[in-house]
């Protein structure tokens, strides 16, 4: 079978020193793109610059602050940037092909499938699936701001080998560079730690909005899929599948998982939490180290509005997310069984089923304070 893979390309990547979209970058990628099309891996691109294209056709002088703003340059400025893709994969041959996501897609089982089945069809007919936020209805929650996350859940969905997240950086550093000379980079990760979360800072240019610390998290939501992500640079002839034959400049994150099923990545990943589950010390053991199901004597309190079947965080004392799962309890019941034993639970929940997670619709997104960097 061959490879198939998922490269997001960010704003900072594709503009030129004004801030606009530089065509010439846009066929650079496509030519680095077409090569590895051409040696037989599958390639679905998920590219930001639309904003960029955008802002100075609708008449503004500077990239736009405020959200209508972006979100109307957005909508010029997408067309702009799937013309310069189209004619720049044109001249391999390539068709290429527009899709346009938000969060709420990739929760709902019957989009994401629909969108699924929609990319397995134009791989299968050999036309490079373009993706970006639908940047006209993304409001504040249910916007990804970057498009980071957006490249990790398309990854997962597409069941794709290996993220390659590229940038205008050569991956991850112990610090900040703009902030700290002495910062050295880290060639490789084997677990997402919430150290990492700490070294990585903001967007480093005036165009990019996710910075280092979203591509943690998309490489944290691609490993949890089981997809191996590259976080680097691409900035000369050859160095994209020199990223994919592994000599890239970057940092590789490695991920020892298979593939999840499809539920437990839609309950790990996909879906959007429609509340949280606090729970105590010996709940949180249980979860993460013991396989258990979650019961309610472990129950410490719940927020949100969520009803039996929906997914919710769990998270324990300190605030901490250990992971997500289907609750068979809805936020009242969970709250009037919380902390009870069984019997009493259920009688006051009004339930028959003691679990108000079964272990089988549980998926641990816990991320380690501190683990081992390859430097
Ligand atoms: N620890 C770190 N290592 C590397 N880069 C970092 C780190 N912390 C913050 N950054 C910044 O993240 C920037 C890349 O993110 P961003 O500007 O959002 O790019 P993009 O548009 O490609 O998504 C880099 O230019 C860099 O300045
Ligand atoms: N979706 C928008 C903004 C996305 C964006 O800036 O993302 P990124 O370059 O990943 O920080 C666009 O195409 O301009």
């Amino acid at each position: 079978m061959s490879r198939r893979i998922v490269v997001k390309i960010g704003s900072s990547s594709l503009t030129s020193e004004e801030g606009g979209l530089s065509r010439e970058r846009v066929r650079f990628f496509a030519d680095e793109l077409s090569s590895l099309l051409k040696s037989g891996t599958q390639v679905l691109l998920v590219t930001s610059g639309a904003v960029a294209a955008g802002f100075r056709r609708i008449g503004y002088a500077a990239r736009p602050q405020q959200v209508h703003q972006k979100q109307a340059a957005a909508a010029v400025g997408q067309a702009l940037l799937m013309e310069a893709y189209q004619e720049a994969f044109g001249v391999h041959g390539l068709a290429v092909a527009q899709i346009l996501l938000t969060r709420p897609d990739f929760g709902s089982r019957t989009r994401s499938q629909y969108a699924e089945r929609t990319i397995e069809e134009l791989l299968k007919q050999g036309v490079v699936p373009i993706i970006n936020e639908n940047d006209t209805v993304a409001t504040d929650e249910l916007k990804f701001s970057e498009n980071d996350t957006l490249s990790a859940l398309v990854a997962n969905l597409a069941k794709a080998d290996a993220l390659y997240i590229l940038t205008d950086i050569e991956g991850l550093y112990t610090a900040d560079p703009r902030v700290d000379p002495g910062a050295r980079r880290i060639e490789r990760i084997d677990v997402i730690s919430e150290e990492l979360y700490r070294i990585a800072g903001g967007a480093g240019s005036s165009v990019g909005t996710g910075g280092m610390r979203s591509k943690i998290e998309a490489a944290r939501i691609a490993m949890g899929g089981g997809v191996a992500t590259f976080i680097g640079r691409v900035s000369e002839p050859g160095q994209l599948a020199d990223a994919v034959d592994g000599r890239g400049r970057g940092t590789y994150f490695t991920t020892s998982l298979h593939s999840l099923p499809a539920r437990k990545k839609w309950i790990g990943f996909l879906a959007v939490p429609q509340g949280k589950i606090f729970v105590d010390a010996g709940a949180e053991e249980a979860l993460l180290h013991g396989g258990k199901s979650l019961l309610p004597a472990g129950i410490t309190g719940a927020e949100g509005e969520f009803h039996p079947g929906d997914v919710v965080e769990v998270a324990n004392a300190e605030g901490r997310t250990l992971g997500r799962g289907v609750t068979h309890y809805s936020a009242w019941q969970t709250v009037a069984a919380a902390g009870l034993p069984s019997d009493e639970a259920t009688r006051r929940a009004g339930v028959s089923r003691i679990e108000v997670i079964h272990r089988d619709d549980w998926v641990t997104t816990h991320v380690k304070k501190e683990a081992q960097l390859h430097e």
